[in-house]
């Protein structure tokens, strides 16, 4: 990590630990028709000009000089790797596909064909072939080696110059959207310090051909390094648990939903594989990703959230996604909605949110304690705070382990800012500000409160904006719309509270604004939550798309919190002092920049 350094423009220091925003996006701008698109934005400066001056510092010099301070210690590493499994065999064998398949223009490589297996139980039966033998394995990814300055990461050798194509068509290999951008995915993969890079390639793991038609369905081309390091160890047999850490945006769904539709019989019309999700949003997600991969296959998903089903209606479903609430709901109906004593499979999404012991841990416990003994159990989070990690591993007792070193949770992609005002008020007046900018891509904005997300929507929509707040009050009807508005591009600001700050993916979303910064609350006393900071920012950036996240500092408190959590990161934000102008067209050009790149 390092400290801010003192010079007078932050765009001009483009060597050393700090980012030139500006060109650093714009080097990686293989394309310039978007710029013309943004242009037309008006200045940043000239409606930002005013606000966050300190009486004592009028010019915003002294303070500009005294960045937050960073300590200098360097994280703890975790322990290396010891060991790793070795595949047995195939997790899938002999899914029926009973759909007729729809032509994949994007012709892959032969497909391997996985040995067939008969019908049945085929978790069991694959559990018989070799017992539970063989260490859990450790595995720790590194996206990066510290330079030795005070752990900051090295800037990444390989070429930075392409952008990701996590939602290219596969017709025209260009990203369906406004600016109809060619982006290539192609050269963060092949870096081996990107949490994109893998050496495998998708045919080379233990899928079916009719799961890697799903894979060229939705566009993949390879796999990340958490899908080419979870897939085989998910999909060894026996069946394993799984507690696996990666980066925001790098493909976790995709690995835990390919196990998923591996390890269920598609001939037993009855839930075998539970997926736990901390909000309606993410299950909703969730079973997209579920249905988009498995549409070549014979297995069905069914939802799980408040009013996706009706009482008594038992599940038919392969695949059930929902939140705890519901799913307890189900489950103490006995055997009447579904059979427990089917289910081989236990994903937790979030996992350190669902096991988190001021929330939702009980209620998680209480499923799996009705579910029977022995299951897989699968935990993926982008965090595992110590804490949860303990109870993770009792959770899922002798799991192989995928964990990140704490240097490494946060997406190099996603630059993060923090941005200076004069009180709550001003706070306002900086997001009106920002608006512009906001809606070249789209943005969420997050509050802490759901009291402060409606009257911020509510005072931008009174002077003519057009930004929508979704929290937890709203009915869940409005919820779903809202969210799929957001979606589809016909609001481009979301305003929220933190029901939107995990697992969400929408690879639009080029700027988060962190409006309040996330605290722990009362249990918490009023800590900075660093994990929600993490999957805040994360709604940005995705697979390695780039962002920029604007954290707002309004007082001493504030400022003391963002020091906190760039201690935590290892990371220093850039500091934007609202006073000088051109501090504030340099972000606003950065911003246009890093708000392209993310098409
Ligand atoms: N191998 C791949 N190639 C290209 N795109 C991919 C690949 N795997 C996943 N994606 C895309 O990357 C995006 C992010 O994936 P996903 O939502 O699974 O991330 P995540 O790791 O679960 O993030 P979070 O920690 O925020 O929950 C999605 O749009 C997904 O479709």
């Amino acid at each position: 990590m390092t400290s801010e350094p003192n010079s007078a423009s932050w765009l001009d220091d483009d060597e050393g630990g700090e980012v030139d925003l500006r060109k650093e996006f714009a080097a990686s701008d293989s394309t310039n028709n978007i710029k013309e698109a943004i242009t037309s934005v008006p200045s940043l400066a000239s409606r930002l000009g005013g606000f966050a001056i300190d009486p004592s510092d009028p010019s915003g010099e002294v303070a500009k000089q005294q960045p937050i301070p960073v300590p200098t210690t360097t994280p703890p590493s975790r322990p290396r790797p010891e060991t790793s499994n070795n595949l047995f065999g195939k997790a899938l064998a002999g899914v029926k596909s009973d759909r007729a398949p729809e032509p994949i223009s994007t012709v892959p490589a032969p497909l391997p064909q996985p040995p067939v297996e008969p019908k049945g139980d085929r978790m069991r039966s694959q559990h018989d072939d070799d017992g539970w033998g063989g260490p859990p394995t450790t595995q720790h990814f590194t996206n990066g080696q510290t330079n030795g300055n005070n752990g900051h990461l090295q800037p990444q050798d390989g070429p930075q110059d392409e952008q990701s194509d996590a939602g290219m068509s596969a017709d025209t290999g260009l990203i369906s959207n406004d600016f109809q951008v060619e982006v290539k995915l192609v050269d963060q993969q092949a870096d081996p310090n990107s949490p994109l890079y893998s050496v495998k390639s998708f045919e080379a793991l233990p899928l079916h051909e009719d799961l890697l038609k799903g894979i060229y369905a939705c566009g993949f081309k390879k796999p990340s390094k958490i899908q080419e390091k979870a897939l085989p160890l998910l999909l060894n047999n026996p069946p394993r648990n799984l507690i696996g850490q990666s980066q925001s945006g790098t493909g976790k769904t995709a690995a835990f939903t390919l196990n998923m539709l591996s390890r269920v019989d598609p001939s037993n019309a009855t839930p075998q594989a539970l997926c736990l999700c901390p909000s309606r949003e993410l299950a909703r997600q969730t079973q997209e990703v579920v249905e988009k991969l498995g549409q070549f296959t014979p297995i069905k998903s069914a939802l799980a959230v408040p009013g996706s089903w009706r009482r008594g209606e038992k599940i038919q479903a392969q695949i059930l996604i929902g939140t705890p609430g519901t799913l307890t709901d189900m489950l103490s109906r006995g055997t009447r909605i579904f059979d427990p004593k089917e289910i081989r499979v236990l994903v937790l999404d979030e996992a350190d949110e669902m096991l988190a012991l001021q929330g939702l841990g009980d209620q998680t416990s209480r499923i799996k304690r009705m579910l029977p003994a022995g299951i897989q159990n699968v935990l993926f989070s982008a965090t595992f705070p110590d804490a949860v990690q303990r109870f993770a591993e009792s959770f899922a007792p002798e799991a192989n382990k995928i964990f990140l070193r704490k240097e490494e949770v946060t997406v190099e992609a996603i630059k993060q800012l923090y941005l200076e005002c004069d009180g709550e008020e001003q706070k306002y007046n900086a997001l009106a500000a920002l608006y512009d900018c906001m809606t070249i891509g789209q943005s969420i904005v997050f509050c802490k409160r759901k009291a402060v997300a409606d009257r911020i929507t509510q005072r931008l929509q009174e002077e003519g904006h057009q930004v929508a707040s979704l929290h937890g009050d709203k009915q869940n009807q409005e919820r779903d719309q809202i969210l799929d508005s957001f979606r589809n591009g016909e609001t481009k600001v979301l305003i929220t509270t933190n029901v939107v700050a995990r697992g969400i993916d929408i690879q639009q979303v080029n700027m988060v604004v962190n409006y309040d910064v996330p605290d722990l609350g009362p249990e918490g006393n009023f800590e900075p939550d660093i994990e929600t900071y993490i999957h805040r920012i994360g709604r940005t950036g995705r697979f390695g798309r780039k962002g920029c996240a604007v954290i707002f500092v309004h007082d001493e408190r504030s400022r003391r919190e963002v020091a906190t959590i760039q201690d935590a990161l290892g990371k220093s934000m850039r500091r934007i002092d609202a006073t000088s102008t051109t501090d504030l067209e340099q972000l606003e050009e950065a911003l246009k920049i890093a708000m392209k790149s993310v098409n």
